[in-house]
């Protein structure tokens, strides 16, 4: 079964179709014949129904299941051939010699200093700039989105440490190569304290020109530094200024304490005027295209958010195990890396893993074309980024040119002004970029689109999943802040859905059939909010007026219904278990499954409308990445964070309210009236629910910490609680 790499010797890489594919298939085949009848026996309610109320909740159910079956059949796409791959890197220098490796450009993005605070964004960079690689080919480039000179200061400091770093690490051997991860691990040698000291040093200034809210004149070491901070003028705002292009460290030229070079590191803040449109993310990263492509032109680029870092130096080999195999490596566009992160508390009760999406999904689509890009973590191809394989873009200037070769040195005068050139945010205009070529504008998921207009334009794409993982990174510890964030991914979803390059139609033509489907079944994620909402009220509130809906416990149709819900669930189960999660940890999955389909879903497809009839204007919300303390026990100790009264919490609250009043109902039939066979559907539901409620009913009445239920919103829930029950009972009774 071992697929090869296309040359022979020596294999750098080897593809082998997971076991579990036959099986997939067969199951599916199976489902499918369980839906048919689903779809016969709900046609069949509806056409015997005998009042207009039956028939439209006929009519609901089965539009709901209908969505289910959907996105029960598009998910199908990333399970019939799911794959696994091997690279070897300890083989890589029997095939090229290192001073052949491929220049390597580095991009890490920033966009707010208090939000992502610098001494991060620097730990990002520190990780990698010591990666064992060649360092004349390594170059570092920082996007502060944020115009701060904080965060600039931030990274002259970074530059001065790295000389002491980089040749700790390479001396050391050290495999945390992020100074903050190294420090907190067990691992010690000779000089650590001392490391330790000048980075605690260097921390301390960081910190201390945060506070302060500008960088002390006492930390100003020299005219160089001082003549940059000129730059931040009275008018100079985070939406106004001048480019700002800082070349901190230069190859060749600043060594380190030992004599050995150091990468490039340059500090890039990108004009902005309110007159333009800046892009978010996607505009910055292309902003980062040009102006590497001025200093260093290196063909292989890593976008890196600055909420993640290395965790593994020797990274950048595996990727040359696929980019350096001749023909495969040639239409080649990306390498992508799964999202790992640290900090997940013991039972992931936000599903901040994400093991469908980030870790089994991306295998089903690497048996086809390849993974989808995920925003960081992924090595380009920078040809990628100038039109198809098989032919060129043609470019506005052609010193961008992916082939071109620099050898001027990255402060020389005329590399600098072509830097602030392609830096100047009028600089798109009448151009291509961001339309077919680099990373693409219009949708909110820049990540998303783009490696997905690269697949329809016949790129590939490798999904590689090391056993270390290769990045680590932060995930939002607040149930606020991650409701924020799906709700992003879902109007970034939709704005792909409905533009010109939508997966269901112009997707299924380019890539084919089975690849189209894994994008529509992403694209359409959002619509999960109509089944799990109606899903969440419409049972429970028949069943506190009485009224059943569901087949009754002797109607072998029932076993049908068992079978579709069981099914779907041990299959998740399954997978869940086999890539090494947890059966808590799949518990929370399926929970927030649930909670994004009644808030952020629904919330995501109520933005996206207004941002498109115009009554809204829709950014890009930027993650938190600072909690206080309080707040990040709570969040080690697997408690929910509400604590903001934030209207997200509003659906769910009310749908907890109801679901344990249907709940006691339910009981009370059962008990008191012994009619078990007629509500058993529905009072499955309800306990199923309830159960899974279980932390918002803490946090309504048990809780008396920060993190509880706001009043506010256990008030406007239970009123709405209180209107929807009337609603129901005024058109269920009537
Ligand atoms: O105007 C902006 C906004 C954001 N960013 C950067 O984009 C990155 C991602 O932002 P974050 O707030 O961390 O978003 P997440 O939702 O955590 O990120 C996921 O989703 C994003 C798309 O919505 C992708 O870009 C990311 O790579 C992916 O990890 C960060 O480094 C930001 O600094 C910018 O550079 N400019
Ligand atoms: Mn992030």
């Amino acid at each position: 079964m071992m697929g090869r790499g296309s040359f022979s010797f020596p294999p750098l890489h080897t593809l082998e179709p997971m076991r579990r594919m036959f099986l997939n298939r067969v199951y599916a085949s199976v489902y499918t014949c369980a839906i048919v009848a689903m779809f016969y026996h709900r046609s069949l309610t509806l056409l015997r129904s005998t009042s207009s109320i039956a028939f439209c909740l006929s009519l609901a159910f089965l539009i709901s299941d209908t969505v289910f079956a959907f996105m029960w059949f598009t998910s199908q796409s990333f399970r019939m051939r799911p794959v696994r791959r091997r690279e070897f890197p300890e083989k890589l220098l029997s095939f090229v010699k290192e001073k052949d490796f491929l220049a390597l450009d580095i991009f890490i993005c920033t966009a707010d200093p208090y939000k992502e605070p610098p001494i991060n964004v620097v730990n990002t960079a520190l990780s990698v700039m010591a990666y064992d690689y060649p360092v004349e080919k390594l170059s570092v480039y920082v996007s502060d989105d944020g115009g701060s000179e904080l965060t600039l200061f931030a990274f002259m400091e970074a530059a001065k440490f790295a000389s002491h770093w980089l040749p700790f690490c390479r001396e050391h051997m050290i495999e945390e190569r992020c100074p903050h991860a190294y420090f907190r691990s067990s691992h010690r040698c000779t000089q650590t304290g001392k490391m330790k000291m000048l980075y605690e040093t260097m921390k301390a200034k960081v910190e201390t020109a945060m506070e302060r809210g500008h960088v002390p004149d006492e930390y100003i070491a020299d005219v160089p530094e001082r003549e940059a901070f000129n730059k931040w003028t009275d008018g100079f705002t985070r939406h106004d200024h001048p480019t700002v292009i800082q070349v901190l460290v230069e190859n060749g030229r600043e060594k380190d304490m030992t004599g050995h070079e150091l990468p490039n590191l340059v500090y890039v803040s990108r004009q902005k005027s309110k007159a333009s449109p800046h892009n978010f993310k996607a505009g910055a990263l292309n902003v980062l295209v040009r102006v590497s492509a001025a200093m260093t032109n290196a063909p292989v680029v890593l976008t890196l958010d600055c909420d993640m870092y290395s965790n593994d130096p020797k990274t950048p080999h595996r990727v040359l195990c696929y980019l350096l195999d001749p023909p495969f490596g040639s239409k080649l566009a990306f390498v992508q890396f799964p999202q790992v992160f640290h900090g997940i508390n013991k039972h992931d009760i936000y599903d901040g893993e994400f093991k469908h999406f980030f870790q089994i999904n991306p295998q089903g689509m690497d048996g086809q074309v390849g993974p989808s890009y995920v925003g960081t973590g992924c090595f380009f191809r920078r040809r990628a980024f100038f039109g198809r394989p098989s032919s060129l873009l043609s470019l506005e200037i052609q010193e961008l040119h992916p082939d071109l070769v620099v050898n001027k040195s990255v402060r020389s005068e005329a590399v600098l002004r072509l830097a602030h050139r392609v830096a100047n945010c009028k600089y798109e205009n009448q151009t291509n970029w961001g339309i077919k070529m680099g990373f693409r504008y219009g949708s909110l998921l820049e990540d998303f689109f783009t490696g997905y207009q690269m697949q329809c334009e016949g790129w590939k794409s490798v999904f590689c999943n090391p056993e270390r993982a290769a990045f680590l990174g932060d995930v939002p510890m607040s149930l606020s802040d991650v409701m924020d964030q799906i709700k992003r991914w879902d109007v970034g979803l939709l704005e792909v859905l409905f533009s010109e390059y939508s997966p269901v139609t112009f997707g299924i033509r380019s890539m084919g059939l089975i690849m189209g489907l894994t994008y529509s079944h992403y694209v359409l994620w959002p619509i999960w909010s109509f089944p799990v909402t109606f899903y969440a009220f419409v049972p429970q509130l028949a069943l506190i007026n009485g009224v059943s809906m569901f087949p009754k416990i002797s109607d072998p149709w029932l076993y049908l219904y068992v079978f579709l819900f069981l099914g779907a669930y041990a299959q998740e189960l399954l997978e869940f278990l086999l890539a090494g999660g947890t059966i808590q940890r799949w518990w929370n999955e399926q929970r927030m499954w649930m909670i994004r389909g009644i808030s952020s879903h629904l919330f995501g497809i109520i933005d996206y409308f207004l941002k498109t009839i115009g009554i809204s204007a829709l950014g890009f919300n930027v993650t938190n990445k600072v909690i206080e303390d309080e707040q990040s026990k709570r969040y080690d100790h697997g408690v929910f964070e509400f604590g903001v009264s934030s209207l997200l919490f509003v659906p769910l609250t009310t749908a907890a309210i109801i679901n344990l009043i249907s709940f006691l109902k339910g009981l009370a039939r059962v008990f008191i009236y012994g009619n078990t066979r007629e509500v058993f559907v529905q009072l499955f539901i309800s306990t199923f629910v309830v159960l899974n409620c279980w932390p918002v009913y803490e946090a309504i009445a048990l809780r008396k910490d920060r993190g509880k239920m706001p009043t506010k919103i256990t008030v406007v829930s239970t009123l709405l609680a209180w209107v929807l029950y009337s609603m129901s009972a005024l058109i269920l009774k009537s």
